[in-house]
Formats: structure tokens, C-alpha cells, sequence
């Protein structure tokens, strides 16, 4: 269904209080699971992706109990087999949940939504390979089958496609047998920030997780301890709303920003500042403005692609060229994302050119259009931004943004 745009020809003033971090709810949906006894969860994300990772604990044996208002109880059971595991579009439950299955009792089916067939899984089945599990397929749907002597040890995996398949392996590491050394050994590695958010959120639980260089890691064998713990906001998420103060001026502040993280969304800083905006942090607040004049710049977002589709509606309306490089994984993303961003540019009249590894930008002024958003949450973000400087523009569907943030439409109609 098309959903209408705001526009914002006066600019954007507000404060937005953002939920709570998908990696880090479902790394601690995961962890609890492991525990040595019960964890509350607080702050945690309410969306479709974790929602998918409750239900897939649920039906692996875990207990989840939803007390509202981001706040869980999970409780660990004894990993059971035979249930089948819809993953829907969700990166974190396809590539966190399957190495589970080595713990359980009988093999668990992985299905998911029609494109996540499209995305990469080899780099992960082949670790779960070599550690004895039987998988039936390289993509979606396929089939886990424990292995009959459970078993940790050294595997070396190809992780370019995904840091998932290096944070999936290590979540259940200390659980293994010996524990558990990942190697990497293809050629990149993106979104190294979530593989140090892996591991500093097991060293939390009591976990001897830890980089050994920057192509290997080890997970010591040990309990996982039940911890109370608080989801930080989404700070991918809370880029959103600062760059819409970017792109049609005024200014946006997000509380509750945290003082030290291992979001790789906090980088939007640097990259907002580069391109010229004004940003404070004050008291955990952080206020954008957006200074004189946007400009392009040239940015590698290897560290932190998911800002991608941010980063490309701030170049659409800055002064002169940006060139976003580093981030040819992403095409394994909810869709190709640099092909789709490179159409959605180009149909608001934009300049871009399509690279192996990125793209690059010529600022101009976009013009209203209906903007597609291939069932990828951050397309609609893209969009949204673009729609606040050019009225009337609209979006194919809003519904893909209960992904991550079901409260989009509602947080982004209160700033526009
Ligand atoms: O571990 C995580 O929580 C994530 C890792 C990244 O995946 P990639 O390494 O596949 O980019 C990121 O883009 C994704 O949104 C979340
Ligand atoms: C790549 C993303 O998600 P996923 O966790 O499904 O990989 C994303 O949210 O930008």
C-alpha cells in the first residue's frame, strides 16, 4: 500500500526517545538462553526480528516471558529438537539460532521469508560443519542436524559475506566442549564493531571471549552467566532521526545516547560532522543541527554499513560528491541495497553511479516520487529522509519497518 511522506519545509525540531538495539536484544535473548539460570532483560527491542527470536528460543525449549514495556524473563531449558524455526528476514535469528541446534536433542528446521534465500549462509553452515553438525543446504531453508559427540575446537570460516557467521559461532563457543577458536580467513571483514559487541557482551556474562588477532577469536569453555541486563537505544536507528535535522535543518536530539558502546551506529557522528553538521553531546543527549552547508565527502562504512542508507540520503542533498566505498557486502542485505539505492536515486532525479563496493553521489535537489522499498526497513528510512525536501513523495510500503522499529511511522510523523 503507498503510504504518504511527510514534508518539511520549516525543518525538524524534536527530541526522540528511540528504542532499544536489535543486535543487542537479540544477543541477549541468545545469551539468557545459554545462562546458568534466569536473566531479565530491560529496554529491549519490541519488533518483528525479535519477536522471531523469541519464538524460535521458545520453540528450542527456552522460556520468554514478555512482561511489557521491554522488559523479559528468560529462563533456559534443556535445547530441544524437531521444532521448525521461521527466521523471517532476520540476519541476527538465521545466522544466532542454527549454531543452538549443535546443543539440541534432534534437528531443527530453519525457514524464512522469500528473499532470505537470497542472503548468505555458507560462511556459518560451514562452521556448523566442522564442528560435526549435518546441514542440508547453504541457504535457506535448510536443516541443522546436532552432532552425534558434541564438540568445540579451531574452525576457519570465509566471514566476508557476513560478521554474523564469526558472532553466531561464538555465541555458543563456551558451550562447546574445549571451547571454541574462529578463524577468518577470506579476504574482508565488515561490521567488526558487532563481532566486538559479541564478545564483550559474553566477557559481561562471565564469558572468556576474546579477540586473539584481528582474523581470529576464542570463546573459552564455561557457564554463561544469567545476568540483568539494559538494551542500549538503536543508535543505526537513532541516525535516522538526527540526519532528518540534517536534511531539512532545525535540530533533533536523541537521549539516552551511551557514553562508551560497541554500536557501529555511534560513527554516524563522525560521518554527520564530516559532512558539516553541528553535534553536541551533553548528559548522554546528543543534539544535531545542521551547521551551514552539507557537503560531500568521501566515507568507508566497512565498520558500519547498515548507516548506508542514511549516509546516501544526507549525499543526495549535500554540496558536491560523496563517495560511500566499503561496503560491497551489503548486497547481501535485506536486498541488494546498493543496486536498490542506486534506483531510488536515481528515480528522484539524483546523479549516482554504482560501484563494486558503494556508490557515489552527486548532491542536488530531489524530486517527489514514489519511492520503493524492496521489504528493507532502511530503504524506508532512505526514503523518508528524501521525502522531507521533496512534498509528495510516498513510500510502496511502510509495513517493513516493524523490523526494527514498528514505532517509525508514529516517532517520524511527530518530528515532521
Ligand atoms: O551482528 C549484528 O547484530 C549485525 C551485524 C551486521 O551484519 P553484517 O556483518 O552482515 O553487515 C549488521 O549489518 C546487522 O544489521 C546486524
Ligand atoms: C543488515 C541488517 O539486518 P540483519 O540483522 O537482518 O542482517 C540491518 O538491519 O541493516
Amino acid at each position: 500500500m503507498i503510504v504518504s511522506l511527510p514534508h518539511a519545509p520549516e525543518g525538524v525540531h524534536g527530541r526522540v526517545v528511540v528504542p532499544g538495539s536489535k543486535s543487542e536484544t537479540n544477543r541477549a535473548l541468545v545469551m539468557a538462553a545459554l545462562g546458568d539460570g534466569p536473566s531479565h532483560i530491560s529496554g529491549a527491542l519490541a519488533s518483528r526480528d525479535s519477536a522471531l527470536m523469541i519464538d524460535a528460543l521458545r520453540a528450542l525449549g527456552v522460556g520468554v516471558d514478555d512482561l511489557g514495556g521491554g522488559r523479559l524473563i528468560v529462563t533456559p531449558g534443556p535445547v530441544t529438537g524437531g521444532a521448525t524455526i521461521d527466521c523471517g528476514l532476520a540476519g541476527t535469528v538465521m545466522r544466532f539460532v542454527p549454531p543452538l541446534a549443535l546443543l539440541a536433542d534432534g534437528p531443527v528446521r530453519f525457514v524464512g521469508d522469500p528473499h532470505a534465500s537470497e542472503r548468505p549462509m555458507a560462511g556459518l553452515l560451514d562452521g556448523l560443519r566442522q564442528l560435526g553438525a549435518g546441514v542440508d543446504a547453504d541457504r535457506l531453508p535448510f536443516t541443522v542436524t546436532p552432532p552425534e559427540q558434541l564438540r568445540g575446537g579451531d574452525v576457519t570460516i570465509d566471514s566476508s559475506a557476513s560478521s554474523q557467521f564469526v558472532s553466531g559461532l561464538l555465541l555458543v563457543g563456551a558451550r562447546l566442549p574445549g571451547g571454541l577458536t574462529v578463524r577468518h580467513a577470506g579476504d574482508t571483514l565488515p561490521s567488526r564493531p558487532h563481532i566486538a559487541m559479541t564478545t564483550t557482551m559474553l566477557a559481561d556474562r562471565g564469558v572468556r571471549a576474546r579477540e586473539l588477532d584481528e582474523r581470529t577469536w576464542r570463546v573459552d569453555e564455561g557457564p554463561v552467566r544469567a545476568l540483568d541486563s539494559q538494551v542500549e537505544p538503536d543508535l543505526t536507528n537513532a541516525s535516522v532521526f538526527l540526519a532528518a535535522a540534517a536534511v531539512a535543518g532545525g535540530r533533533v536530539s536523541v537521549p539516552g545516547w551511551p557514553a562508551t558502546t560497541t554500536q557501529p551506529g555511534a560513527l554516524f557522528l563522525d560521518v554527520a560532522r564530516r559532512m558539516g553538521c553541528e553535534v553536541e553531546t551533553a548528559d548522554g543527549v546528543v543534539t544535531l543541527g545542521r551547521g551551514e552547508a552539507l557537503r560531500g565527502i568521501d566515507v568507508d562504512l566497512h565498520a558500519a554499513s547498515e548507516l548506508t542508507p542514511v549516509v546516501a540520503a544526507l549525499a543526495a542533498v549535500a554540496e558536491g560528491g560523496t563517495t560511500i566505498r566499503g561496503v560491497g557486502h551489503i548486497r547481501g542485505h535485506e536486498t541488494d541495497r546498493i543496486a536498490a539505492l542506486a534506483t531510488e536515486l536515481t528515480r528522484a532525479g539524483i546523479a549516482v553511479e554504482e560501484r563494486p563496493d558503494g556508490l557515489r553521489i552527486t548532491g542536488g535537489t530531489p524530486s517527489p516520487s514514489v519511492f520503493e522499498t524492496y521489504a528493507d526497513h532502511r530503504m524506508v528510512h532512505f526514503a523518508a529522509l528524501l521525502g522531507l525536501v521533496a512534498a509528495g513523495s510516498s513510500v510502496t510500503d511502510m509495513e517493513c519497518v516493524s523490523k526494527t522499529m514498528p514505532d517509525f511511522p508514529d516517532l517520524w510523523s511527530a518530528l515532521a
